[in-house]
């Protein structure tokens, strides 16, 4: 079973994936958060994310997002340059900004246009397309119209998250219709969604024993031993895990301090987002004290009080 790391925007860029590879290790591949194109240019955000100096330590799967044909050869020109040989495009992207230009899950209402970006597809026989998606946008059954498009196309993967973009993240995922996906698709099907523990990645592997694949998302980010855990069966106590989350917040400042160039507020503020997700069981006051810190040495103080305290 193939285990893939989730992109979330703002959180898994290139200074986490390197920091989590390094301290917890267990995931075969990171997926990018999306690239996309503003006012026709790349993003310097983008750039810097999918450069290969920035992503030494790990095996990263970039994801573009496009509404259109040209925006799609665009942003796969540009990884091909950069020596990508695998590109995921995004088909399940929730936020307005996004879906409501018809990209991201906003796409999905409209098979004809999916079935031009599958088409374009095709001019590079040398990438290895995968799609992750949502099962529509506005509705459930929107799917249905794209899957025998993704049947018949030259995509080696799908991974799919059974919510549809008009409920975010809220709501259960719909493991029905992930199941109807499932039986139809002939294309290797990767499972993504709510994957907080072992026992849950272990009933979708009961549930779907033909998937290639499962993909950690939040999950990973709150604990970042769960692949780990799902390959050797090893539950680290709290100590242990506590040494490894230092270790990777190690990297991570020192990854960020060289990255950020607007001085201590702004690294501060990157550094304090991933306590968002990460170890939630953690002691509420110790996380308030991070939370609430406003200089970096006593961010950093807080950090050690709540690993070692
Ligand atoms: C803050 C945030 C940013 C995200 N950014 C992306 C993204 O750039 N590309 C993408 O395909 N999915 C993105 N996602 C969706 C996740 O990859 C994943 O599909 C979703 O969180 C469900 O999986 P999970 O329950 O394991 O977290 C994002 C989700 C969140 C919460």
């Amino acid at each position: 079973m193939t285990l893939y790391a989730a992109p979330l925007q703002g959180f898994t860029e290139a200074v986490w994936r390197n920091a989590h590879a390094e301290a917890f290790g267990g995931i075969d591949a990171y997926y990018s958060p999306f690239v996309r194109l503003e006012k026709g240019d790349f993003r310097n955000k983008d750039r810097r994310d999918v450069a290969p100096e920035n992503n030494r330590g790990v095996h990263l799967i970039p994801q573009l997002v496009a509404g259109e044909v040209d925006e799609l050869c665009k942003i796969t020109d540009f990884l091909v340059e950069l020596g990508y040989r695998k590109v995921d495009v995004n088909m399940g992207c929730p936020f307005p900004l996004i879906a409501n230009r018809g990209k991201g899950s906003g796409i999905l209402p409209y098979p004809d246009r999916v079935g031009a970006l599958l088409k374009a597809m095709e001019r590079y026989p040398q990438v290895a397309f995968s799609v992750k998606m949502r099962l529509g946008w506005q509705e459930q059954e929107e799917w249905k119209a794209i899957l025998p498009l993704l049947n018949d196309s030259c995509v080696h993967r799908i991974v799919l998250h059974p919510r549809i973009g008009k409920q975010q993240y809220k709501g259960e995922v719909n493991t029905k219709a992930f199941m109807e996906f499932y039986r139809e698709c002939r294309i290797p099907l990767v499972y993504n969604g709510d994957l907080c523990g072992v026992a849950d990645m272990y009933e979708w592997v009961d549930r779907a024993p033909d998937l290639c694949g499962l993909m950690l998302g939040r999950g990973l980010l709150a604990n970042p031993s769960l692949a780990d855990e799902f390959r050797t069966g090893h539950m680290p106590g709290q100590t242990e895990l506590y040494r490894k989350v230092e270790h990777m917040h190690m990297r991570m400042v020192e990854g960020y301090r060289r990255q950020i160039e607007g001085g201590e507020a702004q690294l501060l503020g990157k550094l304090k987002t991933m306590w968002e997700y990460l170890l939630p069981q953690m002691d509420k006051k110790a996380r308030k004290a991070i939370l609430k810190s406003n200089r970096l040495d006593g961010y950093l103080l807080a950090v050690e009080n709540a690993l070692r305290g």
